[in-house]
């Protein structure tokens, strides 16, 4: 199976000596990751490192083969990035907001914009102006900005963020369909376990700045734990327990 994302011995410390420490992983095409993590354990900073927004320490990430440091073009021409509450023209309404990013991509239909909206269930909203959207509204704008190029990666971070029931299934559908039919590969993030629980094929836990677990889903509850949360649960112990012993 092709890899897609590739990420060694990712090391980055802030200032307060927190940050992420020495984490390894690799996604491969058609999966849907989901890197979950308590607040605070590092998955934002992971993912604005993969996406170029921020630099690392030590360690390296490839993205379709290509090192995001060095060839930063190459590495990102078939990603799509949703990180933090994704930034939009307040006195445009959304509509407008997608039209001017689809300028960048010259090749997409003039019904690019009406699909995306349709999509994250925005095209009721569409004239309105992003200054009077919800969170959630936001939300979902930045998932449409982020796959208006039909991208092959998608990196979200915190996805159904602010998002009421409603908006959250909605959310999930869209990343499902797009994984089945278009075969979107995900790299997501959330602190939701649910979320991961619905959606992803392959998991890896962050706590406290490492990666303390990673695998297929079904390979890591193999039969011991019903559900993720208790895995998450037994996980926590074991390494809180070794930290203890260190
Ligand atoms: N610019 C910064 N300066 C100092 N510390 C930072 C900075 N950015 C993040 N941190 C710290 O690094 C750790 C990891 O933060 P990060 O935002 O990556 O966590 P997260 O898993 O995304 O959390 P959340 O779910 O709350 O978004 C936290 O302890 C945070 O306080």
């Amino acid at each position: 199976m092709e890899t897609i994302v590739e990420i060694e011995g990712l090391t980055k410390t802030f200032r307060n000596q927190r940050g992420i420490h020495d984490i390894s992983l690799t996604v491969r095409k058609g999966d849907i990751y989901g890197f979950f993590g308590p607040n605070g354990a590092g998955k934002t900073t992971v993912m604005k490192i993969m996406a170029g927004l921020s630099k690392a320490n030590k360690g390296k990430v490839r993205l379709f083969g290509h090192e995001v440091t060095t060839h930063y073009e190459q590495a990102m021409a078939k990603v799509g990035v949703l990180i933090e509450t994704a930034e939009a023209y307040e006195y445009m309404s959304g509509r407008k907001n997608l039209e001017l990013a689809a300028r960048l991509y010259p090749e997409l239909p003039g019904s690019r914009v009406d699909e995306v909206l349709e999509l994250v269930g925005l095209s009721g909203y569409q004239r309105e102006k992003v200054g009077h959207y919800s969170l959630g509204m936001k939300q979902r704008l930045g998932l449409a900005a982020a796959i208006l190029s039909r991208p092959e990666l998608l990196i979200l971070d915190e996805p159904t963020n602010g998002l009421d029931i409603e908006g959250m299934v909605q959310i999930r559908e869209v990343i499902l369909l797009l994984a089945r039919e278009e075969r979107t590969t995900f790299f997501l993030s959330s602190h939701l376990i649910h979320d991961m629980e619905l959606m992803c094929n392959r998991i890896g836990i962050l706590y406290g700045g490492k990666l303390i677990r990673e695998g297929l889903k079904t390979e890591l509850l193999d039969g011991r734990f019903p559900t993720l949360e208790e895995l998450f649960i037994h996980e926590v112990k074991e390494e809180r327990r070794a930290v203890n012993h260190a």
